[in-house]
């Protein structure tokens, strides 16, 4: 089931929560809202699912139109960050509760009911949990319940508003391969908000990066951290480091660093921002004769296989730390401390005129 958002805008009260939000979600897709708190994710979810009502735009499922669809006739299933199950009603008896509410004509029989609800908890991997109640199951456990319970009715759709947001960051991460897995298994179409990059990074097909109730942009995983399309997105996604620049005729300068802007041929004088992600730093211990910056270490954390420095520039009125990330490898052969001297030189930066920030290009540093 595929589902296009067309311009879709909502306003509460004077604030604009949705400002003309058009989107495809593809058919078997696990698609991700991304987005601060407050830009919008949650109440796009809701216009969707029909639990709240656009001011304007259409909400298409499988190319016909359910802008005025009432939630039931969509066939969605939902899972929300506070696990809604029912309190006395045993784990097999939540599963089971979609199915056995149904009138009666369209309810299946209590083998059949029966029949789905425990291959279901096969599928989420808790069947041996079937007579417990909800409070004795850890939230982990209760989280994979809910899906299962969304999953009962078969629905077309399957909307996730922080599905894993209350639980700690273990749980999380188990859970967040398993969604992906499940949702391959079963061909559904998915939708879920989340405002953890990594989440969305490493779980999506695709991920929609929100901020103040407009999409920023829409890519796979890839695309979106690799190519930011706007300033927004590179500092959402991941840790950047900006530097002020200038841009002139097709080149840019970063202190004494001159690279090739060819995006930026008409620029005059212009003032602009370069983003330089962390691991796209090369620091060398002593000054090779192209230009580069002189910093000195004053913070090193070692993590796992690699190593994150924080650096100072030497000549700068700007003493917002350098974040540098190397591999360890290569922290041993340059033997650096706290302190020490080093010179820098960016290996990949954007650069994004302040006064335009619309525009960007990826040059490479020379
Ligand atoms: N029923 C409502 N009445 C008034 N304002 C609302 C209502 N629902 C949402 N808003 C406002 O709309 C904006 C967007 O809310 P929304 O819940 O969609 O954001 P979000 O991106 O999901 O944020 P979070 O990650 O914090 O859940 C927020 O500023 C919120 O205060």
């Amino acid at each position: 089931m595929s589902i296009e958002v067309i311009s879709l805008s909502k306003q509460f009260g004077t604030f604009t929560a949705l400002h003309n939000v058009s989107l495809q979600v593809h058919s078997g897709e696990l698609l991700a809202l991304l987005g601060p708190s407050g830009s919008g994710k949650t109440t796009l979810l809701r216009v969707i699912a029909g639990l709240e009502t656009a001011d304007s735009g259409q909400v298409l499922f499988h190319g016909e139109d359910a802008t005025d669809q009432h939630v039931r006739e969509r066939q969605v299933g939902f899972v929300f960050q506070h696990y809604a199950l029912f309190r006395n009603m045993t784990i097999f008896e939540n599963v089971a509760f979609g199915l056995n509410v149904r009138p009666k004509k369209f309810r299946p029989t209590q083998q059949e009911i029966r029949d789905r609800v425990m291959k279901l908890l096969h599928l989420v991997q808790l069947d041996w949990l079937a007579d417990r109640y909800p409070h004795q199951l850890s939230g982990g456990q209760r989280q994979r319940i809910a899906l299962a319970r969304a999953l009962a009715v078969e629905p077309k759709v399957l909307l996730l508003d922080e599905p894993f947001g209350a639980l700690d960051a273990k749980v999380r991460k188990e859970l967040r391969s398993w969604l992906r897995r499940l949702h391959d298994d079963m061909h559904i179409t998915s939708v879920f908000v989340t405002h953890d990059q990594e989440e969305a990074l490493e779980v999506a097909d695709r991920v929609v990066v929100m901020n103040e109730g407009k999409i920023e942009q829409i890519g796979t995983p890839d695309e979106v951290y690799e190519q930011p399309s706007s300033p927004f997105v590179y500092e959402f996604l991941g840790n950047v480091n900006l530097f002020h620049s200038r841009l002139h005729h097709g080149r840019a300068w970063i202190g004494d660093i001159e690279v090739a802007a060819p995006e930026h041929a008409d620029a005059n004088e212009l003032a602009a921002i370069a983003y330089v992600r962390p691991h796209e730093i090369e620091v060398e211990r002593a000054y090779k004769g192209e230009a580069a910056m002189a910093a000195r270490v004053i913070h090193v954390l070692s993590v796992g296989p690699i190593v994150r420095l924080e650096l100072v520039r030497n000549n700068d009125e700007d003493k917002t730390p350098i974040q540098v990330e190397i591999s360890k490898e290569r922290f041993r052969e340059l033997q650096l401390t706290k302190g020490d001297e080093v010179f820098i030189k960016p290996r990949r930066l954007d650069l994004f005129p302040s006064q335009k920030n619309s525009a960007n290009n990826t040059v490479q540093a020379t």
